[in-house]
This record gives C-alpha cells, sequence and structure tokens, in this order.
C-alpha cells in the first residue's frame, strides 16, 4: 500500500501528521523509512495520534464481546494471544473497523527465523536465537486457546472464515506483526476502567488505587526512577501481584505510523512520547533534509533484532570491522557444570548437584550473558565459585541464604577459560571462516540473506567470547586475579531450570517486545 492512503486515513482518524517534514520511502534493505523533507530541530513534532487510534486488547471491541470472564477464563489475557486473535477478528471485520487500512499496510511475510527453512536454522548454531523462537509455544496457544475459542462463539467468528483470517498462519503474521512493530503503551489513568475495557484491572489483588502510569511530570512525559524519560518499552509495572519481570500484555499495542520508523545501532533522533490523549513522535536530535529519521529499538545484539525483525545492525566498529557494538552472547550455567564434571571423572559429584540445587533456590542465574566489553559475568564467577570451593566451605555456605562473593583466583579463571571455549565449539564455523563466507559471494553472485544475516550474528557472538578469552588471559598472566573484586551477584526472585531458555517469545511470550 502507498503511504498517503496510510496518511489520510490516519489524519482522518485525528492523527496529524506534518508532511512538510517527512516523508516515506522504500530503501533498499531497510523496507518504508521515514526521509527528513527539511531541517528539523530537537522538539519538532512529526505526528501525533489518540491514544484510542492504537490498536491493543484495550482498544479493540473483541474483548469486551467475548465478555471480561470469558477472555480470562479462555487465558486469553496473557502474552499475545488475545491480542492477536484481537487483531484476526478486526481484520476478519474489513470496512466495519476502523484499522482497516491500517492493517492492510501491514507486512504479510518477514525475514524473521520463525519462517527460516531448517537449512536456513542449521546456520545459527550456536547462537541463542534458534532456542528462542517459541514456534511449539505459539501453536501451542493457538490449538489450546484460540480455535475452542472461535469454535464457541460462531457468532462472533464467522465458521467460513476459519481457514482465511483465524488461520495458523495468519495467527503467526500477526505475532510477528506485534513481535516487530509493538510499543508498550501505558495507561495514563486508573479510573480508565470506566471507559476501557481491561482485563487486569478486575483482576484479584490489584488495588486500583495508584497506577504507577501516573507519575509523570508537568510536561506529560513519563519519567523514570532516575529522572530520565522512559522508552516507549519500558513500562511501569501496574499489576501488584505479578511478577517483576512480566509486563501487563493489555499495555502491547500495535501504533500506527509511530510503527514506519527504521532503527540503527545509536542512531536515534525521534522518540514517541506519551501524553494524557495523545502519542507524539518528536524529534530528539537535529535532523538534515534527506537524512533518515530514525527511532529506537533499545539497541539490541544481533541475535535480538533478527529474532524480533528480520535484520541486523553491520556498522564500523573500531578494528575496522563491521558489527554491531551491542552484540552479547549467552553462555549456559551447564556448561560450567559439565566441565567440572569432565575434569572430575573420578570423584564423588553429589555435592555439585546440590550446589547447583541451591544456586537456583537463591534466585541464582542459569544463563549467563558475557557483554560486548568481554568481561567475565559476576553471576559466572561467583557460580564457578561455588562449584569450586571445598566441601568444608560449602558445608558452611549453604546454610547462608546469600550467593557466594564472585571473587576470582587462578582456579576460577581457568575454568571460566575452558567454558568459554567450550562454548566457541558449539559453533560449526570460526571466525575466519564468517568472515570470509560474508566477504564472498555465490554463483549467482549474493549470499542469501538469511545466511548474511545468520552469519552476522554468529560472528558477532564469537567476537565476544574471544575478547573475554583475552580478557580471561590477561588477567591470568597478570596474576593480579588475587584481589580482583567484580560487582556484586543480584539476586532474582525467581527460579529456573537449568534446561528452560531464558526467554520464551511469540504466543506465550514472557516478556513484550521493548521498543
Ligand atoms: C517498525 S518496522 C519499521 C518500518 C518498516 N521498514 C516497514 O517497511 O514498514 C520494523 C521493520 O523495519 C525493518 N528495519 C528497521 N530497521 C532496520 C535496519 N536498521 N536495517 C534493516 N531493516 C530495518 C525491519 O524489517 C523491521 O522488522
Amino acid at each position: 500500500m502507498n503511504s498517503e492512503r496510510l496518511i489520510d486515513w490516519f489524519q482522518a482518524n485525528n492523527g496529524t501528521f506534518d508532511s512538510s517534514a517527512l516523508t516515506f520511502t522504500i530503501i533498499d534493505g531497510f523496507g518504508r523509512s521515514a526521509i527528513a523533507l527539511r531541517d528539523l530541530s530537537e522538539g519538532h513534532t512529526l505526528f501525533t495520534l489518540p491514544r484510542d487510534l492504537t490498536l491493543s486488547t484495550r482498544t479493540s471491541k473483541l474483548p469486551n464481546l467475548v465478555g471480561q470472564m470469558e477472555w480470562k477464563k479462555r487465558g486469553l489475557h496473557s502474552g499475545w494471544v488475545g491480542l492477536i486473535l484481537s487483531m484476526m477478528w478486526e481484520e476478519a471485520q474489513g470496512s466495519a473497523s476502523r484499522w482497516r487500512t491500517y492493517l492492510e499496510s501491514l507486512p504479510t511475510s518477514f525475514d524473521t527465523p520463525m519462517f527460516w527453512s531448517p537449512d536456513d536454522l542449521e546456520e545459527l548454531k550456536g547462537t541463542a536465537v534458534v532456542e528462542k523462537l517459541g514456534r511449539d509455544q505459539a501453536e501451542a496457544d493457538y490449538r489450546e486457546k484460540v480455535l475452542p475459542m472461535l469454535q464457541a462463539r460462531p457468532d462472533l467468528f464467522e465458521p467460513e472464515e476459519l481457514d482465511s483470517h483465524y488461520s495458523l498462519k495468519n495467527y503467526h503474521v500477526m505475532g510477528s506483526r506485534i513481535l516487530s512493530r509493538s510499543f508498550q503503551v501505558e495507561r495514563w489513568h486508573v479510573n480508565d476502567v470506566e471507559s476501557e475495557f481491561d482485563v487486569v484491572s478486575k483482576s484479584p489483588g490489584r488495588t486500583g488505587s495508584a497506577d504507577p502510569a501516573m507519575d509523570v511530570d508537568e510536561e506529560h512525559d513519563t519519567i523514570n526512577s532516575e529522572g530520565d524519560l522512559m522508552e516507549p518499552g519500558e513500562a511501569i509495572q501496574d499489576d501488584e501481584d505479578s511478577d517483576d519481570d512480566e509486563e501487563d500484555p493489555s499495555d502491547v499495542a500495535m501504533v500506527p505510523m509511530a510503527d514506519m520508523l527504521n532503527a540503527r545501532y545509536e542512531s536515534e533522533n525521534a522518540k514517541l512520547f506519551y501524553e494524557e490523549d495523545f502519542l507524539r513522535m518528536t524529534v530528539t536530535k537535529p535532523i538534515s533534509a534527506g537524512d533518515q529519521i530514525w527511532n529506537t529499538y533499545g539497541d539490541l545484539p544481533n541475535s535480538e533484532l533478527l529474532r524480533r525483525y528480520g535484520h541486523v545492525d553491520m556498522i564500523s566498529l573500531p578494528d575496522g570491522d563491521l558489527g554491531n557494538p551491542a552484540d552479547i552472547v549467552e553462555v549456559r550455567a551447564d556448561i560450567v557444570v559439565e566441565i567440572l564434571r569432565r575434569r572430575r571423572e573420578n570423584e564423588q559429584l553429589g555435592s555439585i548437584t546440590e550446589r547447583v540445587d541451591w544456586w537456583l533456590e537463591l534466585g541464582g542465574e542459569d544463563v549467563f550473558v558475557v557483554e560486548s566489553n568481554g568481561k567475565t559475568p559476576s553471576e559466572m564467577i561467583a557460580f564457578t565459585r561455588l562449584l569450586l570451593i571445598s566441601d568444608s566451605d560449602w558445608e558452611k555456605l549453604k546454610l547462608k541464604t546469600r550467593l557466594p562473593k564472585p571473587k576470582t583466583d587462578m582456579d576460577v579463571l581457568s575454568l571460566a577459560v575452558d567454558v568459554f571455549q567450550t562454548r566457541l565449539s558449539d559453533y560449526s564455523t570460526t571466525v575466519e571462516e564468517d568472515k570470509a563466507i560474508l566477504s564472498s559471494t555465490t554463483e549467482d553472485g549474493k549470499l542469501s540473506i538469511n545466511r548474511r544475516h545468520a552469519v552476522s550474528v554468529r560472528l558477532g557472538e564469537k567476537r565476544v567470547l574471544h575478547k573475554a578469552l583475552q580478557d580471561l588471559r590477561e588477567k591470568i598472566a597478570s596474576s593480579s586475579f588475587s584481589t580482583t573484586k567484580v560487582p556484586k551477584v543480584k539476586v532474582q526472585n525467581k527460579k529456573r531450570k537449568l534446561d528452560e531458555p531464558a526467554d520464551r517469545k511469540e504466543g506465550g511470550v514472557k516478556k513484550p517486545v521493548r521498543r
């Protein structure tokens, strides 16, 4: 669809759009992109839209038509399943839906690994992407929550549309649209319950007195505890009963026009701000005529960019290579355990299991994240130390309710070296091979986009691992480890098992997309 139609619809629905300031154009590799038509200064408003033009389970009529109790009983209030169903239903309403033109403007195909062939997925071996795709969970939600709902209410869901608007394929399309385009839009007033349907507001345990989203300054910006402006995705939790990590699913919203902006590492020059009745896209840094207008997706590592958005950021790194400075690598705690078991083949290992259980019981992490600076995570050091201490120290420690301090010594460092080397062996190629692939072309002169993305992700992760190894080797060589202290380990109030992925996505999501 051409953007003029979308802009016309937007304005006809009380959106404002400064057509002297920006236009949309297709840029190869970026899809539709917003371009400044003239020099724009900080604070300039690009467009605004009324909150009721966002599409969420608060604004769609469907949850009310189903009935609040029924909606909850069927589990449509948790994760994205309710929003996906609402989007499918709105689409099925055709011209009776307020969002018809908007929905027609959205993509129907995606470059995300969710839609890749097994061969392409194989290229991601070793990366954190594959186990987080959540395809099985999404399909289970469709089978267990959506299909029974569809069958129970033929008055709302036309049976002849089951294979079109309400198909599993369309369920994935809507899920991917949410994954790559949704925002967190918090409620403004707690009293909105009278004008908006809000499943969470009726849940037991919610006091309904002080919605933290009201904690705003006079200029109507949402402020976080440090006094900084909040990211659109940085929701304040408004359900007192829920886990700190859980966001309110009814905050997840499709935001027409705002989702037309691309993002690139540290390039943000426009941002969506919340006001009482409106959302406002505002210029946050001066933009020259002809430049692209960038939002932020949170400067994510390439693994997350690929999984959620289907692209990677490849920008110049200090060493002259191309890559994403925000890349990270995940290291599962069970690699540390495995290595120790291998090293201690002939020893009694009963207490290792006991130590791991104790660690998890106290909320210790089961996946360690190595940041792009290559520093060994303090949680990993503490965990390694826990496994290495003597039985007598363990007997004393286990009476405590605090995780051990992340102090390093030669044993910890050398085990960490083994861990990172083992982690590197999860990939089937080396850094040099990946670089060669990226600079090569296939017979038809082009590396497939999926392969290029997969190689970029795994190369970025390997770079971080090599940096981490170099850092450890320098520490070992300088022998300064004996006094090295790293920051305190943060205790999480939640247990996870070693064999569960840290994060699950589409459908039964733990964390809606952060933007
Ligand atoms: C929120 S939408 C932005 C608008 C989108 N370009 C369109 O055509 O509708 C996010 C999608 O834009 C594309 N995109 C955003 N930033 C990009 C970037 N830096 N490089 C390549 N593609 C990007 C990806 O396809 C991503 O899934």
